[in-house]
């Protein structure tokens, strides 16, 4: 049986687990924390990040992208994330991935920079981080606008993208006023959360033991 190296806030992860479930395929989920010194993660990705896929055959895929499109070309006979015969709809889906990653790195490093010292935090990158997410927010709304979906009114990779990064915020940035700025962006998320497949995966804080920033 497919392996998955998750954690319980990774919006990465959270793809890969979205797309396993919609696609009905079997997977056991391990549960690690990456930045602690326990974590199998680096056994498996030289770069040391999860979500990691691990095959029958004990190989490993990495990237949460990759990792999609692997399952997208090696699953051909379950639900397809991508329009097969509209190329510029599937290419505007990995745009919004892109998009959605982007505000995920963002966050990412701005969550650690948070964690620094007093007096070591750099207000400049943690302002260039919000610029960031909020650019990428601006784009998200302006393409869903009142659609339920991203791409031929269907459910797919660009709406697992969108809703995680999504869903990350509500979890790690309940502060941020996305929702107020943005509330057909917020319908959308709210929407979207309603499918047994975000109901199984909603993120969860973690405790990290060890130092890393
Ligand atoms: N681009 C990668 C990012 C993955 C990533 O940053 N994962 C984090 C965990 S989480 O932020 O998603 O919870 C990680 O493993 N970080 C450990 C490290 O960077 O050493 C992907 O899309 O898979």
């Amino acid at each position: 049986m497919l392996r998955l190296i998750s954690a319980t806030p990774s919006p990465y992860a959270r793809k890969v687990r979205i797309a396993l479930t919609e696609k009905r395929i079997p997977f056991e989920l391990l549960t690690e924390v990456p930045w602690d010194s326990t974590t199998q993660t680096p056994q498996y990705n030289p770069l040391e990040k999860l979500p990691v896929l691990i095959l029958d055959n004990g190989k490993s895929v990495y990237e949460s992208h990759y990792i999609l499109e692997f399952i997208e070309a090696k699953y051909t006979d379950v639900m397809q994330l991508l329009p097969r015969n509209d190329v510029d709809g599937a290419l505007f889906a990995k745009q919004v991935e892109v998009v959605a990653d982007g505000i995920c790195d963002a966050l990412v490093l701005l969550f650690f920079e948070q964690q620094r010292e007093d007096g070591k935090r750099s207000e400049e990158w943690m302002a260039r981080q919000r610029r960031k997410v909020d650019g990428g927010l601006k784009a998200l709304a302006a393409w869903i606008g009142d659609k339920k979906f991203f791409v031929n009114d269907t459910f797919g990779l660009a709406d697992i993208a969108a809703g995680s990064v999504l869903g990350y915020l509500k979890v790690r940035f309940p502060e941020h006023s996305w929702r107020e700025t943005y509330p057909h962006l917020a319908r959308y998320s709210e929407d979207l959360e309603e499918r047994q497949s975000f109901k199984d995966t909603v993120p969860r804080p973690q405790t990290i033991s060890d130092k890393i920033v």
